[in-house]
């Protein structure tokens, strides 16, 4: 199904309703009010904005020398080359895309995913988000890309998305599933995916091994005024709405160079040593899950 033929037969779309919750116009106005450096002038390195963090080893020979004149360019652009590596990871397990089929980014930011999944695939990408400032850059984004006619990124609650059941081949979530409960997203994934269709999310999550969310974790929940969930509910939630997990992929031993080298640098934000350590000591994880909607 077309871009275009989606929002035929979605005319809710249309219709732009407040937040569904308080919770909901906190987190409108949190990412309405955002500009960190450390997420525009890596953006700014080619045109890709993302709100994720990066995956891969970093390459020192690219970096060169501390000393050196232009390191901290350099360094900006390795960390923004570990985001983008790590988008390509998400939409590698999307499987088989086409140029006619509609994928769904659910959270999505201002929409650095979005454009590389259609660069990827030629296909549709309809994105929502909770901040009109998020999908006005997304949308001007695409406009100078030329790629208005097939990414677009509307206002709205991804727990209830304007897209019709069964429309999307595959659908995702970038770091965005924990702002929401997990029943309720998977619910909505599995009625705006075809059967057959494919989910991936990339997510932090606590470890049920290591008991209950260690102070890290909590750091990190106060830090962005998210709710973490643990690897446990993400299992259980797809289990009960009909999505087979295909690939569970524990990230985290290769997120931490990002992380080690963006401590470095300086563009920190304050949030970094609560990331290290809590990937260090087990007991928060970084992790790819893929699922077959059956
Ligand atoms: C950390 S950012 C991730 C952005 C993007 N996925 C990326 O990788 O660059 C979290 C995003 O989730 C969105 N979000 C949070 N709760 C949401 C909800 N209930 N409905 C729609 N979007 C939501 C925010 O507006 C924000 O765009
Ligand atoms: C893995 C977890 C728990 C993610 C929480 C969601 C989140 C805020 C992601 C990064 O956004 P960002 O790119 O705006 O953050 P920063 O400014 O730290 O780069
Ligand atoms: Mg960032």
């Amino acid at each position: 199904m077309t871009s275009a033929e989606l929002t035929a037969t979605a005319p809710a779309a249309l219709h732009i309703p407040g937040p569904a919750t308080p919770y909901q116009g906190d987190i409108a106005r949190y990412w309405d009010g955002e500009a960190r450096p450390v997420n525009l002038r890596l953006g700014d390195v080619d045109g890709l904005y993302h709100h994720h963090y990066g995956v891969g080893e970093v390459d020192t020979a690219a970096l060169g020398d501390t000393e050196d004149r232009g390191y901290e360019d350099r360094l900006i652009a390795e960390l923004h080359r570990l985001e983008s590596a790590q988008a390509d990871v998400l939409l590698e397990h999307l499987g088989g895309i086409g140029r006619e089929d509609s994928l769904v980014d659910a959270g999505c930011g201002r929409g650095g995913s979005m454009v590389m999944a259609h660069q990827r695939f030629g296909c549709s990408v309809e994105g929502v988000t909770l901040s009109a400032k998020q999908a006005d850059f997304a949308n001007g984004r695409a406009a100078e890309l030329g790629i208005d006619g097939h990414v677009r990124a509307t206002v709205c609650n991804m727990l209830s998305m304007p897209f019709a059941t069964g429309s999307a081949a595959a659908s995702w979530n970038n770091e965005s599933s924990m702002y929401v409960d997990l029943d309720d997203l998977f619910a909505e994934h599995s009625r705006v995916l075809e059967v057959g269709g494919r989910y991936v999310t990339i997510t932090g999550c606590w470890n049920p091994r290591y008991g209950q969310p260690s102070k890290w974790v909590s750091q990190i929940n106060a830090h962005f005024e998210c709710n973490i969930h643990s690897r446990r509910e993400y299992l259980r939630a797809m289990a009960d709405n009909r999505l087979v997990p295909q690939a569970v992929i524990d990230l985290t031993p290769d997120t931490l160079p990002y992380w080690e080298l963006r401590a470095t640098s300086s563009l920190v934000t304050g949030i970094e040593d609560a990331f290290i350590n809590s990937y260090r000591d087990g007991s928060f994880q970084y992790v790819l899950i893929a699922a077959d909607r059956v």
